[in-house]
């Protein structure tokens, strides 16, 4: 497997309408496309990826009245609260670069929870693995159950997709289709709903809506407030790239895990996100692990002489719980 060649000047946009296709060509041509972006970009959006454009919605009417409510309801249920990190982070509390002074922007986190009282989301056992690491319930708003209906149904959907990307991934690595499958049973999934109130004038590069970073699961799902630019891609020439919100589509990038897990050939970009457009912008990463148990093991045909083994093996759960201490200095 080669390293990226060229520095990559836009972001792929991938087709998933034939994501669930079992005809071996229609697969494998898929396969190539996420296995180039995946090894030169570490970006990609993808369309025709299923998830309801009225989900989105009504996710994002939602989320505008939480954001809308007065600092001191929204404080009830602050990260600070619980030792899981769960809730509400208000305006630069986090602090994804080191080199900056805190994120300008607010958020509210969760992980899985059942959407209704059933538990038995098909073929999953849920929870009990994240539980090891971010124990606790999630902290939601008590005057608003139609914002965590509107954020839980988002948040299976995104996992669905997720669960029929892992796959994808796998193969673009030449391992068996299922070699995630036991490693993601528990849906070690995190949601983050994002507010940046909007920057005007000269913008102190120290604090910007969300610094330079990569993320720290294996790939995330990325939702973007359409008409609005704000994300920037990092490419091997040290060039800030533009991947604005097409409308209709989500991105998809790869984090931490993956890389660790290929030594690299898959690769983990730097990313960041300013709003200069003047008016509020909200999105939605989802962030989709492994278990927090599995150890992330280089994937063997990804070390070579040429190419020793570059990280120390963790369990997912210790990389996981050791990057939010330090984003949120719990
Ligand atoms: O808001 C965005 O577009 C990016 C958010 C992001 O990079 C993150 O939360 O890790
Ligand atoms: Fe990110």
């Amino acid at each position: 497997m080669s390293l990226a060649q060229q520095p990559f000047k836009a972001i792929p946009i991938i087709d998933l309408s034939n994501i669930s296709s079992t005809e071996p060509a229609v697969r494998r041509a898929l396969v190539a496309e996420i296995k180039h972006a995946c090894m030169e970009v570490g970006f990609f959006y993808v369309k025709n990826h299923g998830i309801p454009q009225e989900v989105m919605q009504q996710t994002l009417t939602q989320m505008t009245r939480f954001f809308d409510l007065p600092l001191e309801k929204k404080l009830e249920v602050e990260n600070k609260k619980t030792p899981n990190f769960m809730g509400y982070s208000p305006v630069l509390s986090g602090n994804n670069d080191p080199n900056g002074a805190g994120d300008l922007q607010e958020g509210f986190e969760f992980k899985f929870e059942a959407l209704n009282s059933d538990t038995s989301e098909s073929g999953v056992d849920n929870g009990t693995s994240t539980d090891t690491v971010l124990a606790g319930a999630n902290p939601w708003p008590a005057q608003l159950p139609e914002f965590r209906q509107a954020a839980l149904e988002y948040y299976h959907h995104a996992l669905n997709l997720g669960r029929l990307l892992f796959p994808l991934f796998a193969l673009a690595l030449d391992l068996p289709e299922d070699f995630f499958a036991d490693k993601t049973k528990h849906s070690a999934a995190l949601m983050r709903l994002l507010h940046y109130p909007p920057q005007f004038g000269a913008v102190d590069d120290r604090v910007i809506g969300i610094g330079a970073h990569t993320d720290w699961e294996c790939f995330t799902i990325l939702w973007q407030q359409p008409g609005i630019q704000a994300l920037q891609v990092l490419n091997s020439s040290k060039e800030w790239i533009n991947a604005p919100a097409i409308e209709g589509t989500l991105v998809i990038n790869l984090g931490d895990e993956l890389a660790r897990w290929t030594n690299d050939v898959f690769t983990s970009t730097v990313h960041r996100a300013i709003n200069r457009s003047g008016v509020r912008r909200y999105s939605i990463p989802l962030f989709f692990g492994t278990d927090y148990d599995v150890r992330l093991e280089p994937i063997p045909s990804c070390v070579s002489a040429d190419r020793p083994a570059r990280y120390e093996v963790i369990t997912a759960g210790e990389y996981i719980k050791a990057r939010l201490q330090a984003t949120y200095r719990h």
